[in-house]
């Protein structure tokens, strides 16, 4: 980075200069007249020191990442002749931390920051479009760290539903189950679960393989999906293995439930378009509440007794 003349040396003026715009006071030139002209080559960092300065670009531009010491390379843009950067850094009088790059040979007016607190003083013009410039980085931030918030919800629930059938998953289960478990204890309202195994699934996945096998995994989640309130949760927590999560509902309600979820699933089409016989599912289904004084593992066992006693008495059917 070498200076290779003046501001009043070099063939730019102050109208070229997007800070300076309108500010049209020969004072301002006078001032700027001095102020250092360097030239970056291609690829070149530009070297601040511990300095904070304000950096003009003349010719050619600039990549600017907002924190060399963040690794954060998210918010780069690219600075453009006339556009300036820096400006922060001086008004804070921080550390400039932003990691600034050559993308091509470039020409950088250098303004020292006593003399951009000169400037604010004597030009209103020049504070005005300091503002409006601070307000549009502020807006931009603004912007993108909305931007961000939204694809990191978009990966946790990515993260906490199941990709074949769309229910809630097993890390989701993990979360939420003692949540619920520990609201319901607040609030001594009912909290059941429902546990659901699909009857004799290896056959099926032997008889009709494997595509079939997820076809009737989906309908199968599909038709819990379906017949749930709003309040409930539908949850694949293993293989073939899924769950209803019922908050505010006793027992025999869970039970009633259960039976109309086994009936739908009797009835479900797995595969709509098929002319041949359709192949159906069954499922065996063991309802449990939460006890007084019971946390989520003795509910999930308590559901689990349950569902085995179901496969027990011959599948396709309800235990409690
Ligand atoms: N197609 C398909 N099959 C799966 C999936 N996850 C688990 N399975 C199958 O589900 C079957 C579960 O078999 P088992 O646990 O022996 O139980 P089952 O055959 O359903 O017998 P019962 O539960 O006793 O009625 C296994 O064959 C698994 O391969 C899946 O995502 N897709």
């Amino acid at each position: 980075m070498d200076q290779i003349s003046t501001f009043a040396a070099s063939p730019y003026a102050v109208r070229d200069l997007q800070l300076f715009r309108d500010a049209d006071d020969p004072a301002v030139a006078r001032a700027l007249a001095p102020c250092a002209v360097v030239r970056v080559a291609a690829g070149q960092r530009v070297e601040d020191g511990l300095r904070a300065r304000l950096y003009i670009v003349l010719s050619g531009s600039l990549e600017v990442a907002p924190d060399a010491h963040s690794g954060d390379d998210s918010g780069v843009t690219r600075v453009m002749p006339g556009e300036s950067v820096g400006e922060q850094a001086v008004l804070d009088d921080a550390v400039n931390l932003a990691a600034m790059t050559a993308l091509e040979d470039c020409e950088l007016l250098v303004i020292e920051p006593e003399l951009v607190w000169q400037l604010i003083d004597r030009s209103n013009v020049l504070a005005r479009n300091l503002l409006r410039l601070l307000s549009f980085r502020v807006r931009a931030a603004n912007a993108q760290l909305r931007r961000r918030q939204k694809l990191g919800e978009f990966y946790r629930q990515l993260s906490l539903n199941d990709g074949l059938t769309g229910l809630y998953n097993r890390a989701w289960l993990g979360e939420m189950l003692p949540k619920l478990a520990m609201r319901a204890r607040q609030d001594g309202s009912p909290l059941s679960i429902v546990m659901i195994d699909l009857d004799h699934f290896k056959r099926f996945n032997d008889t009709h393989g494997h595509i079939a096998g997820d076809a009737a995994l989906s309908a199968a989640a599909g038709v819990i999906r379906d017949s749930l309130r709003p309040s409930d949760f539908a949850v694949r927590y293993g293989g073939e293995e899924l769950m209803a999560v019922l908050p505010d509902t006793p027992l025999s309600l869970a039970e009633m439930v259960a039976g109309r979820l086994a009936e739908r699933l009797r009835t479900a089409l797995v595969f709509p378009d098929m002319r041949l016989p359709l192949p159906h599912i069954t499922g065996s289904f063991g309802v449990a509440s939460l006890a007084a004084g019971g946390d989520e593992h003795a509910l999930m066992a308590a559901a689990d007794a349950a569902l085995y006693r179901a496969k027990q008495a011959g599948r396709d059917r309800v235990s409690v």
